[in-house]
C-alpha cells in the first residue's frame, strides 16, 4: 500500500462525507467495497454472510479495516438517517485503462512479460485469486444500483486460479520468454479467494460473461500500445528562455 494513512482517511472520512452529502440531497449511495473485507478467509468460497478474518494491525489493515468501517457507516446512516445505500464487494478486477503501476498482479505480470523481465511471484504462487473483467463489474454495479438490494453483494468472477498458473497464462498469451522469479511472501496475503455469487445471480440476475483469456488479451493489447506510446513520446525538457530581471533599468 503506497500510503496507508491516506488510504484510511479516504475510506473513513471520505465515506462519511459522502454519506452526509447523500443524506442532504436524498441520493442513493454506492460503496465500492472489496473482497478484502473477508481478509485471509477461513471459509471458501466467500459468501456475503461470512464476517471475515482480518488482522486489524497488519500491513493491509488500513485498507481492509477502512473498507469494513465504511460498510458499517453505510448501514448506520441507512438505519438512523434513512440514506439509501448499495454495497458492492468487488473482487480483483482488471481491464484496459487500469493504471500501469498500480502494483496489482495483473498489471505487474503483463508489464513484466511485455518487457521481457521476470514475473515476480510472491511466495510459492499456490495462493489463489479469481479475476473479473471490467465490463462485467460495470454491468453488476448498474444492476445493483437499479435494484432494491441494500445488503452487501459480491461482484467477482468465480473462476479460481493459483498465482503461479496465472503467471504461466500471461506468459503464454503475451508470447513472452520471461522467467518466473519467486520472491518472499507478502505478509497477511490471503491464501484463497473466490466469490460465491449466488446472491448476485438470484437478486440481480447478474453473472460474469467475459472469459478470462478474452479479457486478458484486451488488457495486454492496451498495455502494449501504452508502452509503445511512452517509448515514442519521451519528455524532452526544452531549454528555458533567459530570465529577464525585474527592477530598475540599467543604462550603461
Ligand atoms: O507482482 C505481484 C503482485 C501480486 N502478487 C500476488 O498476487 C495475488 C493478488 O494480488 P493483488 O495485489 O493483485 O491483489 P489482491 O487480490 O490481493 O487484492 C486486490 O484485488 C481484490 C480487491 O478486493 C482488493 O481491493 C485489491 O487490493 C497476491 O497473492 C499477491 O501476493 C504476486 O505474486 N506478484
Amino acid at each position: 500500500m503506497y500510503n496507508p494513512i491516506k488510504t484510511l482517511k479516504t475510506n473513513t472520512i471520505g465515506t462519511l462525507n459522502m454519506l452526509g452529502l447523500a443524506k442532504r440531497v436524498g441520493a442513493r449511495l454506492l460503496l465500492a467495497s472489496t473482497s478484502e473485507v473477508y481478509g485471509d478467509p477461513e471459509v471458501h468460497p466467500q459468501s456475503e454472510s461470512y464476517w471475515g478474518h482480518v488482522n486489524p494491525v497488519g500491513p493491509r489493515a488500513c485498507y481492509d479495516e477502512g473498507k469494513r468501517v465504511a460498510e458499517t457507516m453505510c448501514y448506520a446512516y441507512m438505519k438512523q438517517e434513512g440514506v439509501e445505500v448499495r454495497v458492492a464487494r468487488i473482487f480483483n478486477t482488471f481491464g484496459p485503462r487500469m493504471h500501469m503501476n498500480d502494483g496489482r498482479v495483473v498489471s505487474n505480470f503483463i508489464l513484466q512479460a511485455l518487457q521481457g523481465e521476470p514475473l515476480t511471484v510472491y511466495g510459492s504462487g499456490s495462493q489463489t485469486r479469481a479475476f473479473q473483467y471490467v465490463s462485467d463489474l460495470v454491468n453488476g454495479l448498474v444492476a445493483l444500483m437499479n435494484s432494491n438490494v441494500s445488503s452487501p453483494v459480491n461482484l467477482g468472477n468465480p473462476e479460481e486460479h493459483t498465482i503461479l498458473e496465472f503467471a504461466q497464462l500471461i506468459k503464454t498469451l503475451v508470447g513472452s520468454g520471461s522467467e518466473i522469479q519467486f520472491l518472499s511472501e507478502a505478509q497477511d496475503d490471503p491464501q484463497k479467494r473466490k466469490p460465491d455469487i449466488k446472491k448476485a445471480k438470484l437478486m440481480l440476475g447478474w453473472e460474469p460473461v467475459v472469459p478470462l483469456e478474452e479479457g486478458l488479451n484486451k488488457a495486454i493489447h492496451y498495455f502494449r500500445k501504452e508502452l509503445e506510446y511512452q517509448a515514442n513520446n519521451q519528455y524532452i525538457p526544452k531549454p528555458k528562455p533567459a530570465r529577464i530581471k525585474k527592477g530598475r533599468t540599467r543604462h550603461n
